[in-house]
């Protein structure tokens, strides 16, 4: 019998073939080492499986019979692990059709809970009893498992950050960002470009969309295109502007078809766009042309300085105007909680109160006697608002009416108070009948 433990003990047959594997694996990794960072080969699975089986031919026989997919192209699905970043309007429509389709391995990361008010685009989850309240990423993977038990789907109930994203997407092909917030869109890129990954990512808001494959087939990072993040301000999410339920439908389905052309390496010539969808306009598409890699990107340019990951939601300035307020630009003597408002108002003490919500907000619910004058509206419109004594300035969460009392003091209003934590907070501590959006 011959002993397989040592090469000594190797028959002149077996040597010759340890020797050649040997050959074959230098030149693989020489090879890999030439191949453009498109290439994309299984991070996680070192035995690919080589055939479908008789029930994966029949599920996938419509992938099959045709000549841009085939059998080689499905056994590269079947083969590959994509992450999504993000179980949420654009995540949703993408881990279906990935599952769907073949995708042999999914992650699925997403800290948060699923709520009523996803439901209107989150299509991945439903309002089946216990559903609501569960992680987005169990709820989807479950999903997943509901649609194609065969796909291993991972569900990483944690909100990715600089300490686990080098870890959690290393062990994936593809990344794809269906995120909503700059600290992560940045976390992502980066990660994404010191892990060598390509980067799918889209965006959905109101009616539009936009959609771009990043640092693929040496085109250009997110960082390429937006160095910096955009001042806080400027930035705006679902849960303040709202979005059209299949907006990111749309844009979600369309990062499920670009991690396919990735893992298929379909038209590797094709320079790299940014792809802008507007819902209601013509044309309802449009595809710019980008520039490649900029030799001054931060972080994969030549001289990058980027060479691990940083603090994004500082860089990002990230302050939440979208969640109930922790902010206080007003000191005490200038605020009023929602208990004492209510209950001056049912004393019927006379008083005005100013909503400064958008008249879209207003239009969905109001408090009894309320005036509405936008906060964005109000330097136009000040001579509109009486000098009653007291003010009290209302808005959703109560940022916009610390903002708009500091105003309104400056122009001599000098007896406005704001109603801390807005129309929330009511709902919460007055009246838990008055709806919340
Ligand atoms: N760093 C992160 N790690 C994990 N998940 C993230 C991260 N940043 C954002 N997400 C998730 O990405 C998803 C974005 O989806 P979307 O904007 O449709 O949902 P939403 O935040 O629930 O919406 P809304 O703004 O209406 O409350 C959310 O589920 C959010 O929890
Ligand atoms: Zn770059």
């Amino acid at each position: 019998m011959v002993d397989h433990g040592t090469p000594e003990g190797l028959t002149a047959e077996n040597r010759r073939l340890v020797k050649e594997v040997a050959q074959l694996r230098a030149e693989l990794s020489a090879l890999r080492a030439e191949a453009p960072s498109s290439s994309v080969d299984s991070a996680t699975d070192p035995t690919p499986v080589t055939n479908l089986t008789n029930p994966e031919i029949a599920r996938y026989s419509r992938h099959l019979l045709m000549p841009e997919i085939g059998v080689t192209g499905q056994l590269k699905l079947r083969n590959a692990a994509v992450v999504v970043v993000g179980a949420g309007g654009l995540g949703s429509p993408c881990l279906l059709y990935l599952a769907a389709m073949g995708v042999g391995r999914l992650g699925v990361v997403d800290h948060d809970r699923v709520e009523v008010s996803n439901l209107q685009r989150q299509v991945i989850h439903t309002e089946r009893a216990g559903e609501l309240g569960v992680t987005k990423a169990q709820s989807a993977r479950d999903a997943v498992a509901r649609l194609n038990a065969a796909c291993r789907c991972t569900a990483h109930e944690i909100h990715l950050n600089s300490d686990n994203a080098l870890e959690l997407l290393s062990a994936y092909d593809v990344v794809v960002d269906a995120t909503d917030n700059a600290a992560t869109r940045y976390l992502v890129n980066d990660a994404c470009v010191l892990l060598d990954r390509p980067l799918v990512s889209a965006s959905a808001l109101r009616l539009e969309g936009q959609l771009t494959v990043y640092h693929h087939r040496g085109g250009p990072c997110y960082r390429c295109l937006f160095p910096e993040p955009p001042p806080p301000a400027a930035v705006t999410n679902c849960s303040e502007g709202g979005v059209l339920g299949v907006v990111p439908g749309v844009l979600g389905t369309l990062q499920a078809l670009e991690v396919v052309k990735v893992l298929l390496d379909v038209a590797p010539d094709a320079p790299p766009v940014l792809m802008l969808f507007s819902a209601f306009r013509q044309p309802t598409f449009r595809a710019i042309r980008l520039r490649g890699r900029q030799p001054r990107c931060a972080v994969c340019g030549p001289d990058a300085t980027i060479t691990h990951l940083l603090d994004y939601p500082t860089l990002c300035g990230q302050a939440q105007h979208d969640g109930p307020s922790t902010l206080a630009l007003l000191p005490a003597n200038q605020r009023v909680t929602c208990s004492s408002y209510a209950a001056a108002a049912r004393a019927r003490v006379p008083h005005l109160l100013l909503d400064v919500r958008e008249p879209v907000q207003f239009a969905i619910c109001h408090l009894p006697g309320a005036i509405n004058v936008a906060w964005s509206e109000l330097p136009g419109r000040i001579d509109e608002i009486p000098k009653a004594d007291p003010i009290y300035v209302v808005c959703r969460f109560g940022n916009d009416s610390q903002e708009a009392v500091q105003y309104l003091r400056q122009a001599g209003y000098s007896t406005a108070r704001d109603l801390i934590g807005g129309l929330h907070a009511w709902s919460a501590s007055v009246d838990p009948d008055f709806p919340v959006y």
